[in-house]
C-alpha cells in the first residue's frame, strides 16, 4: 500500500461522514437515543470534575445510577431558574476518534457495535476514511486535521462524553488536535489504542508519527492497549516473543506516561491462550482466555479497546472494565462478561462465519440478539394446538429414551414440544435439549424448556414456558432477546394480564382438570378457563389432566384464543407415544372441523 496516502482534501466527504456515522451511532444505541433527545438543553456542570479527568475513577458515583433525579439552575436567556426539578438521565458515552473501516470490522464501526453491545452511547470523530476489506487495506484517505478539531468540538463541547477512546490517529497534527481539544473538555478518561499497523500488515499510521505518540499521546492515557507489533515499535523495536516479554514490556510502556497499561497478545506465536498483559504501575495481572481458532479476528483490538472503555464510561475501575464487570452491570445490562471475554465469546460465536474472500474476517458484535435466530423456527398460536409436555418419570416407567418420546410424538402430530425436567442435572438437561431439538427441527415443531432460561440459551430451543414462581417473563425476555417464545402458566386474569405486559408469547392456563402430574395445582375449571381466554389478549393453550376422554368439552369453551390443549399422561404414560397422540390429534381436528 502506498504511504503517505492520497490527501485529497476532504472536507465536504469528511462532513458526509461524519454525519453518516453520527447516524449508525445514534441507530446502534437505539432505544438508548430516545431517553437522551429530551435532555438537550439542560447542562448540570456538577456532573462533570471541573479539573481533567483525576487518577482514580472512584468519583464516578453518579454514573452508577442510569437514572438521576438532580436538582439544577436552568439558564434560559441569560435568567437563571432557581430549584427547577428536573428528571435527567446519564447516558453513559464514549466518544471514539478513529478511522473509518469500509469493511466494518475494524475502526469507527467495531468500536460502535461494541458499545452498542455493551449498552453505551457512542458518538464518532473519523481521523480517516479507509478503504478496507477482509484481504488488507487498499487505501486511506486522511481527514484534514482543521475537520478533526471541528467534529472533536461540535462533539466535546455539548455532549457530556465519559471517556475518549482512540484508534487511528494518522497525523502528527491529529494527535496535537486531540491533546489541546482534551485539555479544553476534558472527560474522565482516555483510552489509547496505538493504533499503527492492521492485522493484515498495512500501514495505518506512518512511523513518523512514534516520537509524537511517546511525547504527546502516552501521557493523556489512562489506559495504554497495544499489540505486540505496536508495544515492539513503541519500545523501539524491542522483541515481544513470550508473556515474560510482555510484562517487561507492560512496565517499559507505563514509564513513558499512561496510567496503566494492556499488552495484547493476540499474536503472541504458538500460546495455547490468548495472553494479556496488564499493568497500573505496581501490579501485573495476566488475563488469560482459550485461543479461539478462527480467521475472524479482525477487529479484536478496536473492540476491546471500546469496551473498556464502555465499562469505564458506566462506572467501573479500571481493572475490572479490562477484567471483571461489577454485579450491578449485570442487573442493568445483563451483560456480565469481561471486556476480554465478550471479545472471547463473540470469536467463539462467530468462528464459522464467512464473509469475504481474504485472510482475516470480521466477527458478529451482537451475538446475544443473533443467538434468537437461524434456526428456522418460529412460534405462532397455531403450534399451541397439540402441545406435548415430556415426563421423564413416565420414560423410565415405559423404558423409552427421551428422544425417542419426543420423536414419537412428532411423528404422531404433536404441534410443539416442553421439555419438562424438574430434577435433571444441568449438564444432562442441556444435552437432551440439543437431541431433542435435533428431532424437533427438520419437523419445524419448536422445542420449549420448562423453568431453566440458561438451559434454553445453552441448547438454542425456541423458548421456556415459566411458572408463576418462575423467573419473571420480563427478565426472561431480556436474557433470551426479542424473538425466543415465551409462555407463562396462568389461573387468573390478572396473571395473563401481566403475562401480556411482561412480553409473554402465549399463556397455558390450568389446571383444567385434577391432574397427578403437578402436586397441589388447584384446579380452574372450564368456567375459569374460559374467563382467562376471554381476557387474554396471548392466545391460550389449556392444561391440566386434559386427555381423550375429556379434551373436546375444553376446545368446546367457546374461545376463539383458545388454540389447543397440552398433556403430559395422555400421550407419554402410554404403551405407544405415536399412537397416543395420532388419536388425540385426529379427535382434535375433527371437532375443530366441525366446530367450524
Ligand atoms: N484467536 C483468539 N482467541 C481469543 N482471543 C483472541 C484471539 N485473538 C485475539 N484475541 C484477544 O483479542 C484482544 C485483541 O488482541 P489482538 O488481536 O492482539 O489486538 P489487535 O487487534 O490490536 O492486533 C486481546 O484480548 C486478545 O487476547
Ligand atoms: C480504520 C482501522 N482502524 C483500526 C484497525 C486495526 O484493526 P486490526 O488490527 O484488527 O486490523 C484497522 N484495520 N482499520
Amino acid at each position: 500500500m502506498k504511504y503517505p496516502p492520497d490527501s485529497t482534501p476532504a472536507n465536504s466527504a469528511a462532513a458526509i461522514f461524519f454525519f453518516f456515522f453520527s447516524a449508525v451511532s445514534m441507530a446502534c444505541s437505539g432505544l438508548l437515543f430516545n431517553s437522551f433527545v429530551d435532555n438537550k438543553c439542560f447542562r448540570p456542570c456538577h456532573l462533570k470534575p471541573a479539573v481533567p479527568y483525576p487518577r482514580s475513577l472512584s468519583t464516578s458515583r453518579f454514573y452508577l445510577t442510569s437514572s438521576l433525579r438532580i436538582s439544577m439552575s436552568m439558564e434560559e436567556n441569560g435568567a437563571p431558574t432557581q430549584g427547577f426539578e428536573v428528571s435527567r438521565k446519564k447516558l453513559p458515552h464514549v466518544l471514539t476518534v478513529a478511522g473509518s473501516d469500509s469493511g466494518a470490522g475494524a475502526g469507527i464501526q467495531a468500536d460502535l457495535k461494541a458499545c452498542a453491545a455493551r449498552g453505551v452511547y457512542c458518538s464518532t470523530v473519523i481521523t480517516a476514511v479507509t478503504a478496507q476489506n477482509t484481504a488488507g487495506v487498499q487505501g486511506v484517505n486522511i481527514v484534514p486535521d482543521e475537520f478533526v478539531a471541528q467534529q472533536l468540538r461540535s462533539v466535546l463541547s455539548d455532549m457530556e462524553v465519559d471517556v475518549v477512546k482512540t484508534g487511528m490517529l494518522p497525523s502528527i497534527e491529529i494527535v496535537k488536535v486531540l491533546q489541546r481539544s482534551l485539555k479544553e473538555f476534558p472527560v474522565r478518561a482516555v483510552v489509547v489504542d496505538p493504533v499503527m499497523v492492521s492485522t493484515s500488515g498495512d500501514v495505518l499510521a506512518d512511523p513518523s508519527i512514534l516520537s509524537s505518540f511517546r511525547e504527546e499521546l502516552l501521557m493523556m492515557a489512562d489506559i495504554l492497549t497495544p499489540n505486540l507489533k505496536e508495544a515492539s515499535n513503541l519500545l523501539g523495536g524491542m522483541r515481544l516473543e513470550t508473556v515474560a516479554d510482555m510484562r517487561h514490556a507492560a512496565k517499559l510502556l507505563h514509564s513513558l506516561g499512561p496510567r496503566s497499561v494492556l499488552v495484547k497478545g493476540g499474536d503472541l506465536p504458538e500460546s495455547f491462550d490468548a495472553v494479556d498483559v496488564f499493568f497500573d504501575g505496581e501490579e501485573y495481572h495476566e488475563l488469560r482466555s482459550p485461543r479461539v481458532k478462527t480467521r475472524n479476528t479482525h477487529g479484536t483490538g478496536c473492540t476491546l479497546a471500546s469496551c473498556i472503555a464502555a465499562e469505564l464510561a458506566k462506572g467501573s475501575s479500571m481493572l475490572s472494565a479490562v477484567k471483571v464487570t461489577p454485579l450491578w452491570l449485570c442487573m442493568c445490562f445483563y451483560s456480565y462478561a469481561l471486556a476480554k471475554r465478550y471479545v472471547e465469546t463473540a470469536l467463539e460465536y462467530s468462528k464459522d462465519i464467512i464473509l469475504g474472500n481474504g485472510a482475516q474476517g470480521p466477527f458478529d458484535h451482537f451475538l446475544r440478539l443473533k443467538h434468537n435466530s437461524g434456526t428456522g423456527v418460529t412460534f405462532s398460536g397455531n403450534d399451541l394446538f397439540l402441545y406435548a409436555v415430556t415426563d421423564s418419570g413416565m420414560n423410565e416407567k415405559w423404558g423409552r429414551p427421551m428422544e425417542v418420546a419426543v420423536k414419537e410424538a412428532i411423528e404422531g402430530g404433536a404441534t410443539i414440544i416442553q421439555l419438562r425436567e424438574k430434577n435433571a442435572e444441568t449438564r444432562k438437561f442441556i444435552e437432551t435439549a440439543k437431541a431433542c431439538l435435533k428431532i424437533c427441527r427438520p419437523y419445524k415443531v419448536p422445542l420449549l424448556i420448562n423453568d431453566r432460561i440458561d438451559v434454553a440459551l445453552a441448547s438454542d430451543a425456541d423458548g421456556v414456558h415459566l411458572g408463576q414462581s418462575d423467573t419473571p417473563a420480563q427478565v426472561a425476555r431480556a436474557l433470551l432477546g426479542p424473538e425466543k417464545a415465551i409462555g407463562v402458566s396462568c389461573k387468573t386474569v390478572e396473571q395473563a394480564h401481566q403475562a401480556w405486559v411482561d412480553g409473554a408469547d402465549y399463556i397455558g392456563c390450568g389446571g383444567v382438570y385434577p391432574t397427578s402430574t403437578k402436586a397441589n395445582n388447584t384446579t380452574v375449571g372450564l368456567d375459569g378457563l374460559k374467563t382467562v381466554c376471554l381476557a387474554s389478549k396471548l392466545p391460550v393453550v389449556a392444561i391440566g389432566g386434559i386427555n381423550a376422554s375429556n379434551a373436546i368439552p375444553v376446545l368446546g369453551i367457546g374461545a376463539p384464543n383458545l388454540k389447543g390443549v397440552a398433556v403430559v399422561s395422555a400421550v407419554f404414560d402410554r404403551s405407544s407415544v405415536a399412537t397416543e397422540t395420532r388419536n388425540l390429534h385426529s379427535m382434535l381436528t375433527e371437532a375443530v372441523s366441525k366446530a367450524n
